[in-house]
């Protein structure tokens, strides 16, 4: 495997510990060995180079003794700080930013996941030009003749157009996109059905807990997601709707998980994806219990909440892979769940727990739905749960358990007194 070095800077961040296992997870999951880690104190870092001159000579003594090909930064880095450094250490040198968009990028499967990982990278590259792709085509042109010296500003330029076209190209065709998905999510607002989020830190357990809850309420094993030991198993967005044997139903997303300091322009290239969660009446966010930095990795995930604007939702808060940390389970404690996802009696307490939030507020009501509008009797037997049913010769008597949203819904067929 190929070797590689991690360093960072340590300023006041108390939680600078936990940034560098987390990047050393990173590494990994790029398929690349960690032989050696550093770190510098430093109030911020060095304008040319990020690490200090010192850390610097002590990297570039220690690359025959590892073998290492790779030096990997904890922040993002300017384009000359990893030009210096990769002269400096003679390593090739990526910076946080550019290893979670590696992985995002080997891990897209859909059209669309594919098209907010390629626009996100772009514009990580395009102020970046110089230092990349100029350079190789600089060498190109250095090789033919002199003559076109000041070509490479040209090219340069040619380059930033081309790719802004490019980054264009590709936000129209996501947008085509998202257009058909904006319906799906509009005649899911519209048949009112509630909408529940699993949300968290990434290999928390989202996927397998939706898994266990598909296999409760939905009965049908072809609707499963993909769970996996991984970091990002997961990149879209999947909705599965489920239902209570008495009929209640709501449609559960499962969805990308969070890592610290995700780079923006990824969390913008997701912001569609994440729709789902800004749009959910009730949040469930899956916390791995047994893993030592939970508290930051909570943190975490409420601080991306608040960047895509879902900070202030319901939430319960899911402890999971309690078997793994030795806790009893399953115990709830208000909108506090420790379970384990792989347990049978855990999921059925969670989907009491999802089934008492949401319909915490359903009302009974009769309506009458003149048989000219059948198609509502129809949703109303499919989504609400219907007491009884009387043919009169107005129309369908019909008595039903229902939602304040489907109350609003069905409120003109509403019989009053
Ligand atoms: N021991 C134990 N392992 C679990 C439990 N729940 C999930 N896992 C394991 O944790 C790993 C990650 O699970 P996923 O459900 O894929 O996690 P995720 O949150 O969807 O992760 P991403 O999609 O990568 O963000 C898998 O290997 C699961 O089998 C649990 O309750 N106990
Ligand atoms: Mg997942």
């Amino acid at each position: 495997m190929t070797r590689a070095f991690i360093a960072g800077i340590e300023n006041q961040q108390k939680n600078f510990p936990y940034l560098m296992k987390e990047l050393a997870q990173l590494v990994a999951a790029n398929n690349l060995e960690v032989v050696a880690d550093f770190s510098q104190k430093l109030t911020k870092p060095v304008a040319a180079t990020y690490l200090g001159k010192g850390k610097i000579q002590e990297i570039a003594e220690a690359v025959d003794h590892y073998q290492a090909e790779y030096l990997i930064l904890n922040d993002e880095l300017s384009p000359t700080q990893i030009r210096n450094l990769e002269k400096e250490t003679s390593l090739k040198v990526l910076d946080r930013t550019e290893l979670i968009l590696e992985i995002f990028s080997n891990r897209a499967r859909t059209k669309e996941a594919q098209l907010q990982v390629e626009i996100a990278r772009l514009k990580y590259q395009l102020p970046r030009l110089r230092g990349s792709i100029t350079a190789r085509l600089d060498q190109q042109s250095a090789s033919s003749t002199s003559a076109n010296r000041g070509a490479g500003e040209t090219k340069l330029e040619l380059n930033r157009r081309t790719i802004q076209h490019r980054i264009d190209f590709l936000r129209r065709e996501l947008k085509s996109i998202e257009k058909e998905y904006d319906i799906k999510s509009k005649s899911r607002r519209a048949s009112a059905i509630p909408r529940v989020a699993l949300v968290g830190y990434t290999n928390a357990g989202k996927s397998t807990t939706m898994n266990g809850l598909i296999s409760l309420l939905a009965g049908d094993k072809k609707q499963l997601v993909l769970e996996k030991d991984m970091l990002f198993a997961t990149l879209d967005t999947s909705v599965r709707r489920l239902t209570y044997p008495d009929n209640k139903t709501f449609l559960l997303s499962d969805t990308v998980g969070f890592v610290s300091k995700l780079p923006h322009n990824l969390v913008e290239a997701f912001k569609s994806t994440l729709a789902e969660v800004r749009e959910a009446d009730l949040l469930i966010q899956v916390i791995d219990v047994s893993d030592e930095n939970s508290k930051e990795m909570v943190a975490t995930t409420e601080q991306t909440l608040e960047e895509i604007g879902a900070a202030d939702k319901p939430m319960i808060y899911a402890y999971n892979k309690a078997d793994q940390a030795g806790i009893t389970f399953p115990s709830v404690e208000g909108l506090q769940l420790t379970y384990s996802a792989r347990e049978h009696s855990s999921i059925e307490q969670l989907a009491a727990m999802i089934k008492q939030f949401l319909f915490k507020d359903y009302r009974t009501f009769t309506y009458l739905i003149p048989y000219t509008q059948g198609s509502y009797l129809e949703r109303l037997n499919v989504q609400a749960n219907v007491l009884s049913t009387d043919y009169t010769e107005d129309g369908s008597k019909v008595t039903a358990e229902v939602s304040p949203r489907q109350a609003d819904y069905y409120a003109r067929f509403l019989v009053k007194g």
